[in-house]
């Protein structure tokens, strides 16, 4: 019996142990978000955890440059809380994590095309990213990425924030997901006016699990953020009427998951 435990910290922050190693993706636990009030971006709960007491992690990987995924404040607290943290992501964010205090010795830049082995017989597979489109450097770096961890039986992939791309769907194809983790906030004209670039929606992240055949499949990005969220009511809709059958677990935040993949009891 093999089994991963996750917990959900909010947006699309997650916490994954499994073999003794512990990662964090994303975590975004300031309680004043960049802008905040009175902006239009309100959290509609506070972090569900304090960056100061995540000393044990082994990894944080970010998926993009945006202050909601790659937080400073936050990752600052986990390089002292946790002194054997390693921090990785795009090239882009990289640099970003240097220029904002983390110990270049602790940061690697990961781009698709290139594992990366790590410890508890995890290895991440940085996959690529459409946040309403693709952007690759000259160099052929992703500026936005997902993860995909095969992980000692078990595979995972949080796909970061994405549209939904055949290109994307052939990249995963090769692989038997048993826990897949979507945005599903969409996108829209009036959205985009305001600067906030858009992901695939409910009925996209419902398809992609069903086409690539994901034993679970779990939302992310559409709790915190009401003014950037289509709510959770569609997605479970999709799945009833359109996938009967598809497996899905829905976080409420700060939510411990333990994943048992078995097919005994
Ligand atoms: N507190 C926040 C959160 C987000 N933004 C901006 O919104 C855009 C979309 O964010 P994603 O989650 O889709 O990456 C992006 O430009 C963020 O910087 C913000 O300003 N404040």
């Amino acid at each position: 019996m093999l089994s991963a435990a996750i917990q959900y910290i909010g947006q699309v922050g997650v916490i994954l142990s499994r073999n003794g190693f512990k990662l964090a993706v994303d975590p975004f636990l300031t309680p004043d978000a960049p802008g905040g009030p009175p902006t239009e971006w309100v959290r509609a709960y506070p972090p569900p955890v304090d960056a100061r007491d995540l000393t044990d992690l082994n990894l944080v990987l970010v998926t993009h440059e945006h202050g909601d995924h790659l937080d400073a404040v936050t990752l600052r607290a986990i390089a002292e809380a946790s002194p054997g943290c390693t921090f990785a992501g795009p090239d882009v964010c990289a640099r970003i994590l240097v220029e904002k205090g983390i110990p270049a010795e602790r940061v690697v830049s990961l781009r698709h095309g290139e594992a990366f082995p790590c410890g508890g017989g995890l290895t991440v597979h940085p996959m690529p990213a459409w946040h309403e489109k693709r952007i690759v450097d000259a160099e052929g770096r992703d500026r936005f990425l997902g993860y995909l961890f095969d992980w000692d039986g078990i595979t995972i992939y949080h796909a970061g924030d994405t549209l939904v791309d055949e290109a994307l769907v052939s990249a995963l194809k090769p692989f038997r997901i048993d826990i897949g983790m979507l945005p599903i906030n969409g996108r829209d004209l009036f959205r985009n006016r305001r600067n906030i670039d858009g992901n695939m929606n409910a009925r996209e992240a419902a398809d992609l699990a069903a086409d690539i055949g994901m034993d679970y499949v779990v939302p992310l990005h559409f709790d915190l953020y009401m003014n950037n969220s289509e709510g959770i009511v569609g997605f479970v809709g999709e799945l009833f009427n359109r996938f009967r059958g598809q497996k899905y677990h829905i976080f409420q935040p700060g939510e411990v998951w333990v994943y048992v993949k078995t097919n005994e009891i």
